[in-house]
């Protein structure tokens, strides 16, 4: 599969969503990260402007949820309009069941762990699921910068997916930038998140261009790519 540019909104300006959505015209998805101020210290946004937001670009819309009982609430973000829902581990009581539903109403399933949640305990699940997103940063912020010590994680998983022949992509979110998007391409990330290393330049969709070529390079000569 291709490289994958995401811009995470959280660095756009949330009084010019739409505008911001068009900024980025060319952009694989559109990451919109919904916090609520208890699974992580910060506050975002909710299912009534992932619903105007969805009407407002043709971006499909790459949802990834910082709260506590994603089970109850990854199904309404898929009926605001959400092509992908990325609920943490940390915060699931039911992963399968959650995945599930949000397959069942339509879109991508998918998982995200915190730096400290490893990715073994959760090898049998892979399969419920269309993407795992593995965090670079501890969640709750834009800005931080990427955690070197998270490419082992990253590294094994893309051994997993090989290992049992998945279809799954491999998200990595946090301080991703022209910086450090090779690093995560040869460690076995397709997915990149990209939030003030697209929203804080005077172009954001020329960004966007940079951070895929420069992954799809690193990819072409990864070892994980190759043996494909
Ligand atoms: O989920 C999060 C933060 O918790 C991210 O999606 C950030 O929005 C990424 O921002 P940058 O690190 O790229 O600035
Ligand atoms: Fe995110």
């Amino acid at each position: 599969m291709a490289a994958q540019i995401n811009p995470s909104i959280l660095s756009a300006d949330f009084a010019r969503l739409a505008e911001e959505a068009r900024a980025v015209e060319g952009a694989d998805w559109l990451h919109v990260d919904v916090m609520d101020n208890h699974f992580v210290p910060n506050l975002t946004l909710g299912v009534p402007i992932v619903e105007s937001l969805s009407r407002a670009t043709d971006i499909p819309l790459d949802c990834h949820l910082m709260i506590e009982d994603p089970d109850r609430w990854a199904p309404q973000y898929v009926e605001a309009g959400a092509g992908s829902v990325t609920f943490h581990a940390e915060a699931a009581a039911a992963p399968v069941r959650t995945a599930r539903e949000i397959r069942a109403k339509g879109a991508r399933a998918s998982m995200a762990l915190k730096p400290a949640t490893p990715v073994e305990p959760y090898e049998d699940l892979l399969p419920e699921l269309d993407m795992l997103l593995i965090m670079t940063v501890e969640p709750g912020f834009g800005g931080q910068s990427f955690l070197d010590i998270m490419l082992p994680k990253i590294r094994r998983t893309r051994q997993l997916i090989a290992k049992h022949g998945l279809q799954l992509w491999l998200q990595v979110d946090g301080g991703v930038s022209a910086s450090t998007i090779e690093r995560c391409a040869e460690a076995g990330a397709d997915v990149f998140v990209a939030g003030s290393a697209v929203y804080t330049t005077d172009d954001p969709a020329a960004a966007v261009r940079m951070l895929r070529h420069q992954a799809e390079e690193a990819t072409a000569k990864a070892p994980w790519a190759c043996a494909h």
